[in-house]
């Protein structure tokens, strides 16, 4: 892995103005946030210079306006899912139904209104009237609560079907990158910000509902307005009042905080204490670490180590987030907030003086004041909600356009043009493979992994590269399947530039094991299926490769066969009543029988030996590795019997030798024995370069290293 290793200066392109460099402290603005965080910011020199820039989150708008062609696209590809259409019509006319309501349900106000205007002045009531708008003014805010109602039912599929969607394609995202492009920090960091894992409701959907939301909500002001001034026009006072209300409203509608979304900032710490309590804390819910925690009698100092860090920083002992918050709250609140205050009192105060300069006009204005005072809390809710909601959208596009981003993220490693190989039973006899000067550096690593390097083996030879740790063997395997490309140098496969031909008619040419094996989290059966996905549910191929790998016997002699988990991905649920104490009814708590009956385990992960493992690798490697496989004509093995015993070893040697019939096949080894006197090509490496080359007896005969470590380790069994 090559986590760990420098990580490359800039950030990722998620700004206008380009890269982030936070050497440059003209651009950068450092705060640091508490003890523990050091908050690092591009600056915006340009909005800077416009006044109230930041009370109008200016930022935030242009981020909207950025992320627009994103969320066209997501718009397209929502209407180009079928199963919504008629959801989704039904949702906007739903919508659309509830945001007039509130302005109809203004308009029957002032009708009641008129109905007291009347009444004051002629001392008559007109009932049927009364009766009328009464009883529409109560149906409109049942049609309301119905119509509610019907959009939540409504959203449940709707959602449901558009998160489906995208949850497919993302994975599809996921799974198609290649090693060098996912391995890289800042494209990681990408992912975690396109696709956060931990929100319930998809982003997707929160920023369709935000979309509808701010068009609804925009129309129910507007229709608002429009009622209230033609029901207000005839009134004395009733603009005036009306428009201080409103003032406050429009004022109290604004965010003291200050949002980091659509900057380019970076947070870290230097902090040794909170690092050491980070560290702490996952060693600790790790169970990877808990053999070692117990038997090492560590955890009185762990305990103790915390309880001192967690005292050092008090409150500054959280992640970045929490701490900004906490950040934040502290600032004192801005001067808009402040006169928003006397504002708010305003229109009351206007309503006294002008019921003293006129008492006969009392009862009327009472009427209108209520009309306007409910109106106006009514429009600066919504108000404010709009102001919210454009913050919350403007922060869901900039996650959409992140999402898009990651979406067309290209891989490093180019596909190349030309099918391979022309003929299909070419491979039953090997592939040839030639490197000429190659060099590579891994992407994050100053050092060469490999300098120089040129070999050519033929059509059909077995080579063993050896060589001591970390001097390039494993790197030229993953060079011939392209996992990277060299920094110089080109590599052919029967004379063919390997970057000339289809990546994946390539890989499919090769069977590989890798050292660093990885087991999924699947059934041993899918593990051992995916060397071939092709043949996933082709159970006898599958046993075949098992014992071909050595692993059949002891997954035969699992509970569960070839269906066991060795570490299951998902956990069970246990209510939070502990293990033998009592419950309500003073019954010792227990799980065994609920556990029995409902098939759980007690361990969620079944544990092999390191042996076991890596002949579960084995299997897999074996799926495409039989004499009889006609895709497959290379096979690249990295160290295949590190963790066997020497009969296994043996064994495995012996198939090998008995499958590969005349295909090439690669080992990478640190061990001199049958297998390197077998070989028709051995290379020596030291240092990330190939120092000997030749058949076992041509070496011996050279005396050089090779010649020499075998002398000793025959010594040994002298
Ligand atoms: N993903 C990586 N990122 C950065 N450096 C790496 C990476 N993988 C290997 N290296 C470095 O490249 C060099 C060659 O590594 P390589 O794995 O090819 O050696 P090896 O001969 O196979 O070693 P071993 O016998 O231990 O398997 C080493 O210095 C190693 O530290």
């Amino acid at each position: 892995m090559p986590r760990g290793g420098p990580r490359r200066r800039g950030g990722i392109n998620t700004n206008r103005k380009g890269k982030f460099d936070p050497n440059d402290e003209k651009q950068v603005k450092h705060t640091k946030i508490g003890k523990v965080w050091e908050l690092y910011e591009e600056r915006q020199p340009e909005l800077a210079k416009i006044p109230f820039s930041s009370k109008l989150n200016l930022e935030r708008y242009l981020g909207l306006y950025d992320s627009l062609p994103s969320v066209w696209r997501m718009l397209k590809d929502i209407g180009s899912i079928r199963a919504c259409w008629l959801y989704l019509s039904l949702y906007l006319v739903v919508q659309l139904v509830l945001s007039l309501i509130p302005a109809v349900q203004l308009w029957y106000s002032g009708q009641l209104l008129k109905i007291v205007e009347i009444a004051v002045e002629q001392r008559t009531v007109n009932k049927r009237l009364l009766f009328l708008v009464a009883s529409s003014r109560v149906a409109c805010s049942i049609a309301d609560l119905i119509l509610r109602h019907i959009n939540t039912l409504i959203s449940r599929p709707l959602n449901t079907r558009i998160k489906q969607y995208y949850t497919v394609h993302m994975f599809s995202v996921l799974a198609r990158l290649d090693v060098p492009t996912y391995d890289d920090p800042l494209v990681q960091r990408q992912l975690e910000q396109a696709f956060p894992t931990n929100s319930r409701q998809s982003v997707i959907w929160r920023t369709v509902v935000g979309v509808i939301n701010m068009g609804s909500t925009a129309l129910m002001l507007v229709s608002q307005l429009f009622v209230l001034f033609s029901v207000l026009r005839n009134q004395q006072d009733g603009p005036l009042i009306a428009l201080l209300s409103f003032s406050h409203s429009l004022l109290s509608s604004g965010s003291d905080t200050q949002s980091l979304f659509t900057r380019v900032w970076a947070a870290t710490t230097h902090n040794a204490d909170f690092i050491k309590l980070s560290g702490l804390r996952k060693a600790v819910a790790d169970p990877a670490h808990r053999k070692e925690i117990v038997a090492g009698n560590m955890w009185e100092y762990m305990h103790s180590e915390y309880r001192r860090c967690i005292t050092t920083l008090g409150e500054d002992a959280a992640e970045f987030f929490d701490v900004y918050e906490m950040f934040n709250q502290k600032r004192f609140p801005s001067f808009a907030s402040i006169i928003q205050r006397p504002l708010q009192e305003l229109p009351q105060i206007v309503f006294t003086l002008r019921a003293v300069q006129h008492p006969a006009s009392i009862p009327l204005s009472l009427a209108s004041l209520n009309l306007i005072t409910t109106t106006a809390t009514l429009f600066s809710h919504t108000l404010l909600k709009l102001f919210e909601q454009t913050g919350s959208i403007s922060d869901n596009f900039a996650t959409i356009r992140k999402m898009y981003e990651a979406i067309n993220l290209a891989n490093r490693i180019p596909d190349g043009p030309f099918p391979y190989p022309e003929d299909q039973q070419s491979l039953q006899m090997g592939m040839s493979v030639e490197f000429r000067n190659v060099s590579f550096k891994y992407p994050e690593s100053k050092s060469y992994a490999l300098r120089n390097v040129s070999f050519k083996i033929a059509k059909g030879q077995l080579c063993v590269i050896l060589g001591q740790n970390g001097s390039g063997k494993s790197t030229i395997l993953k060079l011939i399947s392209r996992l990277y490309d060299p920094l110089e140098g080109q590599i052919f496969v029967d004379d063919q530039d390997i970057k000339t031909l289809k990546l994946a008619d390539l890989r499919r040419a090769l069977a590989i094991l890798f050292q660093d094996y990885t087991h999924f989290p699947l059934s041993i059966k899918e593990n051992i299926a995916l060397g071939d996905p092709g043949h996933s549910d082709d159970i006898d191929r599958i046993t075949q490769a098992a014992t071909l790998g050595g692993a059949s016997e002891f997954i035969e002699r699992l509970e569960e066969g070839y269906d066991t988990y060795l570490d299951r991905p998902v956990r069970d649920y246990y209510s939070g009543l502990p293990e033998g104490t009592m419950d309500l009814f003073g019954r010792a708590v227990s799980f065994g029988r609920i556990r029995g009956i409902g098939g759980m385990k007690s361990n969620e992960s079944t544990t092999l030996s390191g042996g076991q493992m890596q002949r579960i690798a084995l299997s897999r490697t074996f799926m495409r590795s039989s004499v009889s496989e006609p895709s497959v004509g290379l096979l690249l093995f990295d160290e295949p019997s590190a963790s066997l015993d020497p009969t296994a070893e043996h064994d495995l040697f012996e198939r090998l030798r008995l499958l590969r019939g005349q295909k090439t096949m690669i080992f990478s080894s640190h061990r001199f024995g049958n297998l390197t006197r077998n070989a028709d090509i051995i290379l020596y490496m030291h240092d990330s370069v190939i120092v000997e080359g030749g058949s076992h007896n041509e070496l011996l005969k050279a005396g050089g290293d090779y010649a020499r470590i075998w002398n000793l380790q025959a010594q040994a069994f002298l």
